[in-house]
């Protein structure tokens, strides 16, 4: 896989306490989001009042957009603990188990990437989110006897940058299920001059905003070029970030006005030399340019199509006009 600034998923070692680090803690400091925001307060609201545990909550959305953070946030909200795993790391349903059997009363399990549960695990999910209780074999051969297991009450939150990919069952037992959007050029600029604040850098209203409008509407990106870009006012002795220094240290960069990176040129490219624009398979796209299908569709994609780039049709993805006005290529006859 490529390694560049823009869309590495994985946030591993330095880079994950640097996102923790930068993490809101309360529903307030939390930003944008603002429907989801007033939806899940009343949800909380009422669940701490009743005395019961939140409903399970099922966040789905593009990758960095602070799905992790939300569910941090929740049960911080709640006041109540919170456990956090992923999908490929519960491999067998003892593991799940295990997890559930620490739990308190209220307490959030939250289940990153949750589409890749193994199936055994999954099934296991059923009755434990539905009637917090779990069935188990225990014992082999003529000895083995079934085994009911209560749990405490408690909140799942799962999350994921595949909906379509969860099966319908599991689905059907979250009760909150919301779509994370991408953020608006004015609540990364706010997001990136709180991430300056806690860096202890300084950055101009022009500079966050421009920096703004590059990050691809996810915060991850926003934080991560700021990062970036400070290194670079760091090198330069400037003591503020401005607009210029965003300018110049995203040109080295390789990251457009819109925010595009290499790997999008390439994707429009292959379409647009190859193929005339398509409509051409995501297939085909991702064996020209030596990608993932499944990074293509979830990291590469959804932008372009949400900024009018690509068009999804029945016989594949197509160029649209605003990404050649923006390549400056002019627009071909489709005839
Ligand atoms: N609403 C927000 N306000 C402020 N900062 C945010 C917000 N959402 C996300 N961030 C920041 O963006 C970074 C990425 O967020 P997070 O890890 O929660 O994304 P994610 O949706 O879980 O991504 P993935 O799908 O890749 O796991 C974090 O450093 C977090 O601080
Ligand atoms: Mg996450």
């Amino acid at each position: 896989m490529t390694e560049d600034i823009m869309h590495d998923a994985s946030a591993e070692g330095a880079e994950q306490s640097f996102e923790q680090s930068l993490r809101p803690v309360t529903l307030n400091q939390y930003i944008g989001q603002a429907l989801l925001k007033e939806r899940l307060n009343v949800y909380i609201q009422a669940a701490k009042t009743r005395e019961e545990a939140l409903d399970h909550v099922l966040l789905y959305g593009p990758p960095g957009l602070g799905k992790t953070t939300l569910a941090m946030v929740i049960a911080n909200e709640m006041g109540v603990g919170i456990r956090t795993t992923s999908g490929p790391a519960i491999e067998k349903s003892g593991d799940l188990l295990a997890l559930l059997n620490e739990l308190n009363a209220g307490d959030v399990l939250f289940i990153d990437e949750i589409h890749r549960l193994p199936k055994p695990v999954e099934e296991m999910l059923y009755s434990a989110m539905e009637d917090f209780y779990v069935d188990i074999i225990v014992g082999e051969g003529p000895t083995a006897h079934p085994v009911h297991f209560p749990l405490p009450p408690f909140t799942l939150i799962g999350a994921t940058t595949r909906a379509g990919m969860l099966s319908q069952p599991l689905r059907d037992r979250f009760g909150i299920v919301e779509h994370m959007a991408y953020y608006n050029t004015d609540e990364l600029a706010t997001i990136i001059l709180r991430s300056a604040d806690v860096f202890g850098t300084s950055i101009s209203e022009q500079g966050a905003y421009e920096l703004a409008r590059r990050s691809r509407g996810t915060p991850r990106i926003a934080n991560r070029l700021l990062k970036r870009v400070r290194d670079f006012a760091i090198v330069n002795g400037a003591s503020e970030i401005t607009d210029e220094t965003v300018d110049y240290a995203l040109k080295l960069l390789k990251v457009d006005k819109m925010g595009l990176d290499q790997i999008d040129h390439k994707i429009l490219h292959t379409m647009i030399d190859f193929y005339n624009g398509g409509p051409v398979g995501v297939n085909t796209i991702a064996a020209n340019i030596g990608e993932e299908v499944e990074t293509i569709e979830s990291m590469y994609e959804p932008y372009l199509l949400q900024i009018g780039f690509i068009q999804r049709t029945p016989r594949g993805r197509q160029v649209a006009p605003l990404a050649y006005e923006h390549l400056h290529i002019p627009y071909p006859n489709k005839e």
